[in-house]
């Protein structure tokens, strides 16, 4: 028989079972400990395309003379790499089945001077469980993941993710379970005690921690905020949609299948949402002399950025803390937008910036 004859294979095809990939919302249990073997060796060639890309140029992460000035030996990996490339193998463990990442908290760096040539090794434990309410064919899980250099043992990032993924049953529900998983603000915003906008926003008059400083002064005896936006903006094309999360051995099928996508709600593929939360920071940190980035909280990814989408960027000032000679710890909200002013990523970031 020819299995190539199209009639036939169209029959055969029908009849045949699927090797499936990934994992149910029934396969997970709070406790878990789940080691993600594909790991991977942080590469310069990805490190470069995933900050060229994102329009994160920052010196320090391409030249050494900056590198050295701002107090490493040589330049390091861009973190936002870092933590795609930790997220990256943990996804055909925990994600690949399907469902959308929900939001991420208690993010942080716990070494950033990692260099290209690191291999990694990644472990998430399950957090919680929940069901959704609103999705009854989908359960709520959220894992504490961990990225380590393999070789030292050194914990390099870690963080809390929440997603939706797909039961294999789905189940009533009595609304009654499924308050946020991982306890972050699942608010969104509505019903706040206030919600009017102040009557002013300030923005800073430089890049320097002095600067937002002197601006959140400003604006502490007014009905004021110290709120800007960034100029650029990123349409997102294949590289970013597909290319970026394939190569930190992302396999969820959102980024990269345009065949099963186009049943979806979407009906299209998704930008990783690492991808655009680094969009939005890129275009942030453009306007800012960052020293380090020390976590982020709360992010959340409110609605799909598909190919075409172009992904722009908001900032608001929450506090600044003189806390270090060269640099202080300032405190941020950023808003990520698409072209129709609607926000995709919303996220809380603690950095330091050069005095
Ligand atoms: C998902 C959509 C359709 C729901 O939109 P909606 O407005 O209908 O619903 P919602 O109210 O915002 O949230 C739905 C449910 O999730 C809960 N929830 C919400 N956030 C959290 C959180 N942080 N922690 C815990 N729980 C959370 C929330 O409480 C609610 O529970 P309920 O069903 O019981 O009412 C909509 O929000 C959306 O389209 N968001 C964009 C999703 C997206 O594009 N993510 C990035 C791309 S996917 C990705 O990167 C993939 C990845 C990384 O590769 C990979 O996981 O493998």
């Amino acid at each position: 028989m020819d299995y190539t004859d199209t009639e036939t294979f169209g029959t055969i095809l029908d009849r045949t079972a699927t090797r499936e990939k990934g994992n149910c919302f029934e396969d997970f249990s709070e406790g878990d400990r789940i080691e993600h073997a594909p790991g991977l060796t942080l590469s310069n060639y990805a490190n470069e395309l995933w900050a060229s890309q994102t329009l994160n140029h920052d010196p320090m992460y391409w030249r050494t003379d900056a590198a050295r000035a701002a107090g490493f030996e040589e330049p390091p990996v861009h973190p936002d790499y870092l933590l795609a490339a930790v997220m990256g193998p943990t996804v055909e463990d925990l994600s690949e089945k399907g469902g959308y990442f929900l939001g991420r908290t208690n993010v942080r760096y716990h070494d950033q001077s990692v260099t290209p040539g690191t291999e990694l090794r990644v472990s998430s434990t399950v957090e919680s469980t929940a069901t959704s309410s609103s999705r009854p064919e989908y359960g709520i899980v959220t894992w504490e993941t961990e990225g380590k250099d393999a070789e030292t043992g050194d914990p390099l990032v870690s963080y809390e993710r929440t997603n939706m993924i797909p039961r294999r049953e789905p189940v009533a529900t009595d609304g009654g379970e499924s308050a946020a998983a991982d306890g972050g603000d699942a608010d969104s915003g509505e019903g706040d005690a206030d919600d009017t906008p102040p009557s002013e926003f300030i923005t800073p008059d430089g890049d320097r921690f002095g600067d937002f400083a002197a601006a959140l002064d400003a604006a502490a005896d007014r009905d004021a905020a110290v709120a800007y936006r960034h100029e650029r903006g990123r349409t997102m094309d294949d590289v970013m949609v597909a290319t970026l999360p394939l190569m930190t051995l992302n396999t969820a099928k959102q980024h990269h299948n345009v065949d099963v996508m186009a049943d979806s709600p979407s009906g299209d593929i998704v930008a990783y949402g690492d991808v655009t939360r680094s969009v939005a920071l890129g275009h942030a940190r453009s306007d800012e002399a960052t020293y380090r980035e020390l976590g982020c909280d709360d992010e959340r990814f409110h609605t799909f950025v598909t190919p075409g989408d172009t992904v722009y960027g908001f900032t608001r000032v929450v506090d600044a803390e003189d806390t270090h000679d060269h640099a202080g710890t300032v405190t941020f909200e950023h808003i990520a937008f698409n072209q129709h002013d609607e926000p995709v990523y919303s996220g809380t970031r603690r950095a330091l910036i050069q005095q």
